[in-house]
């Protein structure tokens, strides 16, 4: 009998940890970066589908606290409006209840950090650093252009708002590359072309670490 009972409360423990269980894998987090329009939405799309990773984009999770009328939302509006950052502690929280809601242990973040305050605050808050840095290098008149025709009903696309978010990238969000880059971590795409000319320089990044985790078992 109580041979019965341990081998159910066994069962029934080790039932609890595989629900538990992804949570307990090393997450393997990718940061996303670029200027407004180089195309980061779009190639994550591509990597979802072929590699399997959960995309968590800044942008989107601040607009559904807009939406979902918060008491952040007016405040986010505006600095989303002005082409401003907001404050880093607000979006890393909103990274991190999605995070802990997945299921996946390979994270997308597109758009962040975009300061190196959002960089420090990831770190302090999070407690982890990206394995891989992606920047999607596009030159600023194709930006602009693809911005101007992105028609998905965004207040900040608008050549004024365009013209902050361009200085806004320049100033405060080439740092955070700049610093990768010297930690060894950044990969910089040329992000001209078709999506899917593009999207074959992205693929070999990852192909390489999947590769590295069959190795390593
Ligand atoms: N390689 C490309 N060539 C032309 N247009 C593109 C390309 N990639 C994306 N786009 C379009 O440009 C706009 C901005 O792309 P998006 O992925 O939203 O960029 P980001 O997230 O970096 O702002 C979208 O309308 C998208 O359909
Ligand atoms: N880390 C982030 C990401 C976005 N944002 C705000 O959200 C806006 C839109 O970000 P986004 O990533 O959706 O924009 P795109 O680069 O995709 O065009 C930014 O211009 C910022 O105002 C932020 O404040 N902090
Ligand atoms: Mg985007």
């Amino acid at each position: 009998r109580l041979n019965t009972w341990e081998s159910l409360t066994t069962g029934i423990a080790q039932q609890a940890k595989g629900v538990i269980a992804p949570k307990e894998k090393t997450p393997f987090i990718t940061f996303v970066l670029g200027g407004p329009g180089s195309g980061k939405g779009t190639q994550c799309i591509k990597i979802v589908e072929t590699f399997g990773f959960a995309h968590l984009s800044a942008g989107d999770l601040l607009r559904r606290e807009i939406a979902s009328k918060s008491a952040d939302g007016a405040m986010i509006l505006n600095t989303i409006k002005e082409g401003k950052i907001v404050p880093s502690q607000v979006t890393v929280k909103l990274i991190q209840k999605e995070m802990e809601l997945s299921d996946n242990h390979k994270f997308l973040i597109d758009g962040f950090p975009r300061t190196e305050e959002n960089r420090v605050s990831f770190e302090q808050i999070i407690g982890v650093e990206p394995n891989v840095v992606l920047f999607f290098d596009c030159p600023e008149e194709e930006m602009v252009k693809r911005v101007l025709n992105r028609n998905e009903g965004r207040v900040d696309d608008n050549l004024e708002t365009i013209k902050k978010r361009l200085t806004v990238f320049q100033a405060l969000s080439l740092p955070v590359i700049n610093y990768y880059s010297e930690k060894g971590k950044l990969y910089t795409i040329k992000a001209i072309g078709t999506e899917d000319e593009i999207f074959e320089q992205v693929r070999p990044i990852f192909a390489a670490f999947e590769v590295c985790s069959q190795t390593v078992g």
